[in-house]
């Protein structure tokens, strides 16, 4: 039983922004995201969390659009988008971090912040225009790139950037689209120690904001609880719990998945 009804998160003071409705996906015979019910709010961090396999990153498959849904729906605003392709879902506002970096690897790092830039911005023909939004344009891009330590490599192309930097990149290109919701799937994954903090700050000023509505796959537990306002739980894709951090990770779920105590009996 999930610890909270999800449709009533105590923190939760504004209407949803993002909602899925028995969202459900089956691979043959496997189901691997199991009716999961679910509304995320403005101001909100969420963090998903849960054994490998467990259904997490399908979840964000399926809200993203990258997955078409068996069943169940996907909702912003109250807006259906269960049948939008990936692409209009992000210009609806779903902002998924790892869908951006391999847009343009031929592109310099600058180049490809432009262009994210420019994508949700248009003007017109008048060349006062035209010159004071190239202006401001550059600037953004490099405020964004000082903001994830990338200004150094501006005119280095995507696809010779170390690892670490490509998932900075990633995030810089998140925000120059600054989506209503932001999905982060493993935001620091393959970064060296000294990287994850640049990413974490830019979060936590993400989440200072207070206006976005932020979900985050993560495994590392000391991130999750300095920067999840309420943690959900999937065990065999299924929502096993769904409240206050310090609640959730005292679950029976949480503990055996991280910290290796007695295991779960089968949630199906
Ligand atoms: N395209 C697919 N075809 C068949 N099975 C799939 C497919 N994608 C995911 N699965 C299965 O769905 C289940 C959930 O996988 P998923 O990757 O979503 O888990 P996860 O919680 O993100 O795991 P991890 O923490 O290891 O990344 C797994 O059993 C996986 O094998």
């Amino acid at each position: 039983m999930p610890l909270q009804q999800s449709d009533a998160p105590p923190h939760a003071t504004r209407a949803a922004s993002l909602e899925t409705r028995d969202l459900t996906i089956r691979f043959g015979g496997h189901v691997a995201v199991n009716a999961v019910s679910c509304a995320f709010h403005p101001g909100t961090l969420t963090a998903i969390v849960g054994p490998n396999g467990a259904g997490k990153t399908t979840y964000f498959n399926l809200i993203s659009g990258q997955l078409k849904v068996s069943e169940g729906q996907v909702l912003l605003n109250g807006r259906d988008l269960s049948a939008l392709p990936a692409s209009a879902r992000t210009h609806a506002g779903l902002g998924r971090a790892f869908q951006l970096t391999s847009l343009f690897p031929n592109l310099t790092v600058m180049e490809n912040v432009r262009l994210a830039l420019q994508s949700r911005q248009r003007v017109g023909l008048d060349m006062w225009n035209v010159w004071s939004h190239h202006r401001a344009l550059i600037e953004r891009s490099v405020e964004l790139l000082e903001s994830v330590a990338l200004a150094g490599k501006s005119n280095v192309q995507a696809a010779a950037l170390p690892h670490g930097d490509q998932r900075k990149l990633e995030v810089a290109l998140l925000m120059a689209l600054d989506p209503e919701v932001y999905m982060f799937d493993e935001p620091t994954a393959g970064m060296s120690v000294d990287e994850v903090p640049v990413i974490l700050d830019l979060i936590r000023a993400l989440k200072q904001r207070r206006d976005k509505t932020i979900l985050l796959v993560e495994h590392k537990m000391d991130v999750v609880r300095e920067l999840a306002d309420r943690i959900i739980v999937l065990h065999n894709g299924t929502l096993m719990a769904d409240g206050e951090p310090e609640t959730v990770i005292a679950s029976p779920v949480v503990q055996q998945a991280y910290l290796g105590l007695a295991p779960l009996e089968d949630a199906a």
